[in-house]
């Protein structure tokens, strides 16, 4: 029988994010031996730190067109504290990618797998579980390119919010919430009480909302949003929200459920997709070996469910079953959950449980 071949661009990027890249890839190459008919090929290319430095450009040329000719884009982590633009900016490749690649949809899973990883109090496994989200390419992120006038005694950053973006993102929201088992209920988080551009987000939010009428809808002030994930979780489904709101409130929510090595994330276009964990390039635990590798895996299964092939969706659900099956003995952590598992040895016990 003939495999169907998934070309996979891999930029392991900065600190822990080759470290829990490779892992990934590991798992993935496990999977693919378990499934039939489908195979993986892997293609890594450099990008992050060590080619702004020694290039100038942290997204060389043809990293970014082998992105563009791949099925999708497993990303580690990319940047550094210490290594900026002239600007006083950090590097952010992954910018770059999704705003090149117009992927509008962030999209933040955030389950809780054992209570023992919560900081909150009587929330057991699968009781904390919404998805956040965060429209990608522009809202106050659009404002990344004002130059900063050296002599001025202001700086202003602009907050985009376009129709076609918004819908993209609203759309998304609401066809994730239609597939889970949950409420299906989308909650847009915005700030329309204070802002003229969160009122129009909230205006073309409610047209969308009309197209799912099995769906609920309701609004959230981001503040409010802020209180409530803490206080009561379990009243989200599906958040939906402008960029700079949600990569704060996806920060939030991963320490919900055990912190950023928890926390997948996929960047979604309607042609592109990068896969990605939520979390950064960790300067402080990396080159250790103790990173926590789920966070990327979780990611890694989310590539397979996006891509449209029913083997691939059962190697999604393999990872998860196998992850969930890991997880559900609190004695198996890393470091970052007070466990002592190195960042391979807990991919290993996933292997095991696959
Ligand atoms: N998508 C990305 O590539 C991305 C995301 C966030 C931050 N960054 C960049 O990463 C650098 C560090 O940023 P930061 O420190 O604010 O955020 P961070 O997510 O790298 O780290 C925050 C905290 O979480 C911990 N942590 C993160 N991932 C972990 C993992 N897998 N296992 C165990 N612990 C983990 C770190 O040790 C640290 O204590 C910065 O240069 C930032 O710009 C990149
Ligand atoms: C590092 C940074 C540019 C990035 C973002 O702001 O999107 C990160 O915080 C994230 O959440 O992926």
């Amino acid at each position: 029988m003939s495999k169907r071949t998934f070309k996979i661009a891999v930029l392991g990027g900065d600190g822990i994010g080759p470290e829990v890249c490779d892992e990934s890839v590991r798992l993935l190459q496990e999977v693919e031996r378990r499934l039939a008919g489908v195979a993986f090929d892997f293609q890594h290319h450099s990008v992050g730190v060590g080619e702004y430095q020694r290039n100038g450009n942290a997204l060389p040329d043809s990293t970014f067109a082998a992105c563009q000719s791949s099925d999708a884009v497993l990303l580690g982590a990319m940047g550094l504290p210490n290594v900026r633009y002239p600007n006083g900016k950090e590097i952010a490749p992954q910018l770059d990618l999704r705003e090149r690649l117009k992927l509008y949809g962030g999209v933040r899973p955030i389950r809780l797998f054992n209570e023992a990883d919560t900081p909150l109090k009587n929330f057991g496994a699968g009781e904390i579980d919404f998805v956040l989200v965060r429209e990608s390419t522009e809202g106050l992120f659009y404002g990344r390119d004002a130059v900063l006038d050296p002599d001025a005694d202001e700086a202003f950053n602009t907050m985009r919010i376009s129709r076609e973006c918004t819908e993209q993102v609203c759309r998304l929201a609401f066809q994730i919430a239609r597939q889970r088992d949950g409420m299906k209920k989308v909650s847009l988080i915005d700030k329309a009480n204070v802002l003229s551009s969160m009122v129009f987000f909230r205006k073309v939010f409610d047209e969308v909302a009309q197209e799912f009428p099995d769906c609920e809808a309701d609004h959230v002030y981001v503040d409010a949003s802020a209180l409530f994930l803490v206080r009561d979780p379990k009243r989200f489904d599906v958040m939906v929200t402008e960029n700079m709101f949600g990569d704060i409130l996806s920060d939030l929510a991963a320490g919900l459920v055990g912190g950023m090595g928890m926390a997948p994330s996929g960047d979604i276009g309607d042609s592109a997709a990068v896969f990605q964990p939520s979390h950064g390039s960790a300067p402080d635990i990396a080159g250790r070996g103790i990173a926590n590798p789920i966070a990327m895996h979780l990611s890694a299964a989310m590539m397979l469910d996006w891509f449209d092939d029913d083997n691939c969706k059962v190697g999604a659900k393999m990872i998860h079953a196998a992850i969930t099956r890991v997880l559900a003995d609190a004695s198996k952590r890393t470091p970052d959950l007070g466990g002592s598992l190195s960042t391979s040895e807990m991919t290993d016990e996933i292997l095991q449980a696959l």
